[in-house]
């Protein structure tokens, strides 16, 4: 279908690189968590610890025990000598369940803090970057792909806590087997190798997969959605559409688990592996054991105490295996929201600039050339002959003045859209300057240029929320007040749609949703013009505002539009209705993102130029006489 590629390097990490990067990811993890709840992160870590030092303790005690009762003399005075050791173990037994009790109540309460901080990070970062970030294939990729890093920061938390404490535990049994007898440590760590190594390895080829996946598994996803979304659904039972959207699901999930299969099976082959190696290291173990005690070079009550400190290391030892990998896991989602932080610095919208003037005449794009961000043409004539994407806007000068109605016009592609943005600061130029009078907007606080404009995008968002919100989201930091809500609402002419709503203002306009109601495109339309007009900028940006209105609805929207450029209100018109643009004060044509005429309405049709061409094919759709007797526009 056009976007099912995964061909994407896989990523280079070694085994080296994993263990290297960990720590910091660690480091990462405990800021997130001391940011989510500080009292939560510090328990954890004091519990853990503690329960650590116990555990160490318990093992000395252990020995002690033993010693007690495999030494010399009769059983009633052996029992009594372990008393005290026996006491010890059994109050350190239950301060460990005291500090897990802690810990887990603490961690607990830190997990949904640091979920919710970390997705908060990830929707500010998301919503502060420039448009074009937001278009840009590979940050969206970065932006798919960090939205399970909030869930994995969450999950990091109680992972890294039985890490620590899985490695404290160690380092008390490793010391206690290290005074035992200096050759046991060595074969501990030989014992646990092969898991770790099977573990970490089959992590890193998931997450490779998943990387080189994951364009994939959005499409499918994506296909999945089509069929049950409701704006799809006449299209999928008129045209027959959803065997074929099925067809290419079954054939995508088809793909990825064939994925899934490679992987298991290269899961089964490491883990049969490390299997025989840590076998193979048991023995070895227990062998040595058996020489020592056999060679008289260990006593019985040292023996038995080994046994049970190899026992508890090795199963500390696998325990940090298990929770370092799936820390690892985490952690590399985790880092993939940090990217995303990195990202999106560099792509942020900049804050800070110069004013813009208070009461500018005019607003004049000089040479401004724009290409939109993406990858060169990768087939097609166009990759053939080896050339550069087109320009949507081609060095273009034309003249805004402030006050008035500004007419755009041009065939589809022409440039009109691309032109408003730059006007409103979505897009800047690669080339040329936009002047607000003698100010650069490139050099203006984006959001006080922001603050000026009011715009009506082709495409609208219909937020699925009640029409009062519909109306009062164009101006969200200020407080909603009626009068202003009825005034833009009178103004858009959007008073006979309000009065229709079942709960007038109220009506939520969320069709799958209890109480929803559906508006058609001509009512959303107008209630998009009330949005604009209740935000009140001071250059008003309509792009297509009639073509969802029926004729009477058109003329009644443009007689609104031209009210407010008579209070001063700048308007920027698209639209392809040229009968409605005999009211602009001004009017520039684009041609394939160049300007190519400008002037006024009726300076143009006695021009006879691309305007009046495309005036007279218009007029001629509504002439009665056969289209080849029909007057030239130079004819009048
Ligand atoms: N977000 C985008 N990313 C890449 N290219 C784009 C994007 N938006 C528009 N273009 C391209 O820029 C050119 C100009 O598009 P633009 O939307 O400005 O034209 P328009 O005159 O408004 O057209 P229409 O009358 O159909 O709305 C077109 O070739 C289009 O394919």
């Amino acid at each position: 279908m056009g976007w099912n590629q995964h061909t994407d390097a896989f990523l280079e990490l070694g085994f080296r690189a994993m263990v290297a990067r960990l720590p910091g990811l660690l480091t990462a993890s405990l800021r997130l968590a001391r940011q989510a709840d500080r009292r939560a992160t510090r328990t954890v870590i004091a519990a853990e610890t503690g329960r650590g030092a116990a555990q160490a303790v318990s093992l000395l005690a252990v020995n002690s025990v033993l010693g007690g009762l495999l030494a010399g003399g009769p059983i009633e005075d052996r029992l009594r000598g372990a008393a005290p050791a026996l006491t010890t173990v059994a109050a350190v037994a239950l301060l460990s369940a005291l500090l897990r009790a802690a810990s887990t109540y603490a961690a607990g309460r830190l997990e949904p803090k640091v979920e919710r901080v970390a997705t908060e990070q990830y929707l500010e970062r998301a919503a502060s970057v420039e448009l074009s970030a937001i278009e840009d294939h590979a940050f969206h990729k970065l932006l798919d792909t960090a939205q399970y890093g909030a869930a994995s920061a969450r999950r990091m938390i109680s992972y890294a806590t039985r890490v620590v404490n899985a490695m404290i535990s160690l380092v008390a049994a490793a010391s206690v087997l290290t005074v035992l007898h200096p050759a046991l440590l060595p074969l501990l760590v030989t014992m646990t190798l092969p898991s770790a190594w099977s573990a970490l390895t089959i992590a890193r080829r998931r997450y490779e997969s998943y990387h080189a996946w994951v364009q994939h598994e959005r499409a499918a996803r994506l296909i999945g959605s089509l069929l049950i979304e409701p704006e799809a659904a006449p299209e999928i039972r008129v045209h027959g559409v959803g065997p074929f959207l099925l067809r290419h699901y079954r054939s995508m999930s088809e793909t990825a688990e064939a994925e899934q299969a490679r992987l298991a099976g290269l899961a089964a082959r490491t883990g049969l592996i490390a299997a025989l190696w840590t076998g193979l290291a048991t023995v070895a173990t227990y062998a040595t054991l058996g020489a020592l005690l056999l060679t008289g070079a260990m006593a019985l009550a040292v023996a038995g105490t080994a046994v049970i400190a190899i026992r508890t290391g090795s199963a500390n030892l696998d325990t940090l295996v298990v929770e370092v990998n799936a820390l690892h896991e985490e952690a590399l989602f985790v880092g993939d929201l940090q990217r995303l932080h990195t990202e999106a610095a560099n792509r942020l919208i900049p804050v800070g600039g110069t004013a813009l003037p208070a009461n500018p005449r005019e607003i004049r794009f000089e040479s401004v050339t724009f290409t939109y961000p993406g990858e060169q043409p990768q087939d097609g004539p166009a990759a053939a002959a080896g050339k550069p994407r087109r320009p949507a806007l081609d060095d273009v000068t034309l003249t805004i003045p402030l006050g008035k109605i500004v007419a755009l016009v041009g065939e589809n592609g022409s440039g009109k859209t691309t032109l408003v943005k730059l006007l409103a600061g979505l897009y800047t130029p690669d080339r040329g300057r936009i002047m607000w009078d003698g100010v650069d907007a490139a050099s203006v606080d984006r959001r006080l240029l922001a603050e000026r404009m009011a715009m009506v995008a082709q495409d609208f968002k219909r937020w699925p929320f009640t029409a009062r919100v519909n109306v009062a989201v164009g101006r969200s930091s200020a407080p909603l007040t009626e009068d202003r809500l009825a005034s833009a609402v009178r103004e858009a002419g959007a008073g006979a749609v309000v009065a229709d709503l079942p709960r007038g203002l109220n009506t939520l306009l969320a069709r799958h949703f209890s109480g929803g109601h559906a508006l058609s495109g001509g009512q959303w339309q107008r209630l998009g013009i009330a949005r604009a007009a209740y935000r009140q900028g001071s250059v008003l940006i309509v792009d297509e505002p009639t073509a969802a209105l029926d004729a009477r609805a058109e003329l009644e929207v443009f007689e609104r539009i031209r009210s407010l450029a008579g209070t001063g209100q700048t308007v920027v018109l698209i639209t392809h209705r040229l009968a409605s643009v005999r009211h602009a004060d001004l009017v520039h044509v684009l041609d394939h993102g160049r300007l190519v005429e400008s002037g006024t309405p009726d300076e143009l049709l006695a021009s006879g130029g691309v305007y009046a061409e495309l005036y007279s094919l218009q007029a001629r759709q509504f002439t009665p006489v056969a289209p080849d007797r029909l007057p030239t526009p130079e004819a009048g």
